[in-house]
């Protein structure tokens, strides 16, 4: 059976059990599960802090996992990155008081606090700046005002904590991350891993993408195929009239309204927009 952790709390535990679910996984109902098995799956989930993930998944204890890239990083774990999942988007940054340090150089010399002791202390190192990291839970924005560090690095997503303590970022994104799946660094093929990569991917797919069916003459095939040349190629199929056929093409969801204005002006009629469920490519 295969081992996989799962964020139990945090911007990434709910997104991530819905991906698992609609991968047709078991997932826990009651918040205070802690492992569930789902001998169907053929998969036992550990609901564990996305912090320790990676860790649990270098170690060798479990066989994958689902966290942030920065949270992986920040651990130093023998874990790696597998595939990207497309939710808990965030970028990695550094902070101060409006207007009072403007550059990742100034650092020298100062006090820097975050959560992500290692992620910055590789950071300054690699930039050969020498700052002392003062490393925090959470809440990192506040330490500024209660004088324990000059500069934060945390993450920012809307930028909103960041506005209401009159913090401003500086300095390039030392990072962007988002939820990843990771294994073990030399991890031999572990059975069913190529099964979770295979229906994760899956779920991706159907959410990026719609399928589209149209009927359009005969004579249009070839321009509107140019339009929707689908993943590999769309299926076309006459209809029985024997003048006009009819074609089912893959495109992604967020192209899907521009591809029907532009299918209709070439002359498609009967457009039709379908979500898909679950696929296999
Ligand atoms: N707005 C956000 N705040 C914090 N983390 C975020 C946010 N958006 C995405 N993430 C990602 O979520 C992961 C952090 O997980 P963590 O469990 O610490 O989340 P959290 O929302 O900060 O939870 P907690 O309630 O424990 O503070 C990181 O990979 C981070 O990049
Ligand atoms: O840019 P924003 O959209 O404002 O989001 C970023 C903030 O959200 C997170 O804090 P969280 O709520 O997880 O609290 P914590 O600092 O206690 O972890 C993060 O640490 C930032 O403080
Ligand atoms: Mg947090």
């Amino acid at each position: 059976m295969l081992r996989i952790a799962v964020p139990n709390k945090g911007s990434l535990s709910e997104p991530a059990a819905e991906m698992l679910r609609e991968a047709g996984y078991r997932v826990r109902r009651d918040p205070k599960e802690l492992v569930v098995t789902d001998p169907d799956g053929d998969v036992e989930l550990f609901y564990l802090r996305p912090r320790d993930i990676a860790v649990y998944v270098g170690s060798g204890t479990v066989d994958a996992g689902i966290t942030g890239r920065d949270l992986l990083l920040d651990s130093g774990s023998p874990a790696v990155e597998v595939m990207t999942l497309g939710f808990g988007a965030s970028t990695f940054r550094y902070a101060a008081r409006a207007g009072t340090i403007t550059t990742v150089r100034q650092l020298e010399g100062l006090r820097v606090a975050t959560s992500y002791p290692g992620l910055v202390e590789k950071h300054l190192a690699d930039l050969g700046v020498s700052a002392r990291v003062v490393r925090l839970d959470g809440a990192v924005e506040t330490s500024i005002s209660l004088g324990v560090a000059d500069a934060i690095a945390d993450v920012v997503e809307t930028g909103t904590t960041l506005r209401q303590q009159g913090l401003e970022i500086f300095g390039d994104p030392i990072l962007r991350s988002e939820a990843v799946l990771v294994r073990r660094e030399d991890s031999a093929d572990v059975a069913g891993f190529a099964v979770l990569r295979r229906r994760l991917t899956g779920v991706i797919t159907a959410r990026h993408y719609v399928m589209l069916d149209y009927d359009v003459p005969a004579d249009l095939v070839e321009d509107a195929c140019r339009l929707t040349p689908g993943l590999e190629s769309p299926t076309v199929a006459p209809l029985a009239n024997g003048t006009w056929c009819a074609v089912r093409a893959m495109v992604p969801r967020a192209r899907t309204n521009a591809i029907m204005d532009e299918l209709w002006d070439l002359g498609a009629r009967a457009i039709l927009v379908t979500d898909i469920a679950a696929c296999r490519l």
